[in-house]
């Protein structure tokens, strides 16, 4: 009976210690989080990022994965890779808009610019020849198809000014922007339910001639890739060949938390012992 007692006591003791702790961890993992958002440099930013991850902070998480890019991407931007058999390129990092909060200013701006693009604003000729160029491709003429979007409207205010680049100062390339009738509305692909597997309803019909054009296919962003892929199979259907598709920008991906944690856990064990070590 006695023994019981001293159990119990023992388990509520060890009880509200884990809660104490608890509270005290979550409390420094919001302040370090909250110091790392309002850092003036870099290098504050990195280290109270780090502490908030120490802590437990999943934001925090996303926030180091993001600013470490190069490390937890497979791919770079302007460095080609395969997708869906389709050599790809692309300008840089997309962060939908949910992420506003843990990317720094420079992606931010990134961010901002890939907006314009898709409203027109901003023609994206620095992006087209940067990604064209590190295609390195070497059998031109190519033929330029841009990928159907929400509606006719929207096509047309965000390629049309690469079509003019294309026209007037690319005698190697064609441009393919009236090739494609894009004949109805439809949702926002990003709004489609079922993720990869989501149905895609063509909105569009391909009136062009292309039977035997190497075609270069631009969007705005790559995600899953299943856009790419589908509009490759239909213009293979009419006749043309994907060589390779570019992109402003790929939705930056997000590795497990665990993966994250494990990396800064590393970092910071391997620091430690290179302290006692010195
Ligand atoms: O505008 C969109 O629908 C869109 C929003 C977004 O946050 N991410 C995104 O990828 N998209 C569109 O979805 C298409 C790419 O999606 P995937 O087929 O998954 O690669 C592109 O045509 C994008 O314009």
């Amino acid at each position: 009976m006695h023994e019981r007692v001293i159990f119990l006591i023992l388990l509520c003791v060890i009880g509200m210690l884990c809660t104490v702790i608890g509270f005290w961890r979550r409390k420094t993992a919001d302040a370090a989080f909250a110091a790392a958002r309002a850092a003036a440099t870099a290098k504050e930013r990195d280290r109270y990022c780090r502490l908030a991850v120490l802590a437990g902070h999943r934001e925090a998480c996303l926030m180091f994965c993001f600013a470490r890019s190069d490390f937890f991407e497979d791919h770079q931007p302007l460095k080609p890779f395969k997708s869906h058999g389709i050599k790809v390129a692309f300008y840089g990092y997309y962060y939908p808009s949910r992420y506003a909060d843990l990317i720094d200013d420079e992606q931010r701006a990134f961010c901002r610019s890939l907006y314009q693009f898709k409203e027109g604003e901003n023609h994206g000729i620095e992006f087209f020849k940067a990604c064209m160029s590190v295609l390195n491709l070497d059998d031109a003429p190519y033929h330029i198809l841009f990928m159907p979007c929400s509606d006719e409207f929207k096509y047309a205010r965000r390629f049309k000014r690469l079509d003019w680049y294309i026209t007037t100062h690319r005698p190697d390339l064609s441009s393919g922007l009236y090739d494609v009738d894009v004949f109805e509305s439809r949702d926002s692909l990003h709004e489609a339910k079922g993720g990869e597997n989501r149905i895609l309803e063509r909105n569009y019909r391909i009136t062009g001639n292309i039977e035997g054009k190497q075609i270069i296919i631009v969007d705005d962003v790559l995600t899953s890739g299943q856009s790419m892929a589908d509009y490759k199979e239909e213009i293979e259907r009419c006749g043309g060949k994907v060589v390779a598709a570019i992109f402003y920008g790929k939705t930056v991906t997000r590795p497990p938390l665990l993966l994250i944690k494990a990396h800064v856990w590393g970092g910071c064990i391997v620091n430690k012992i290179k302290e006692l070590t010195k």
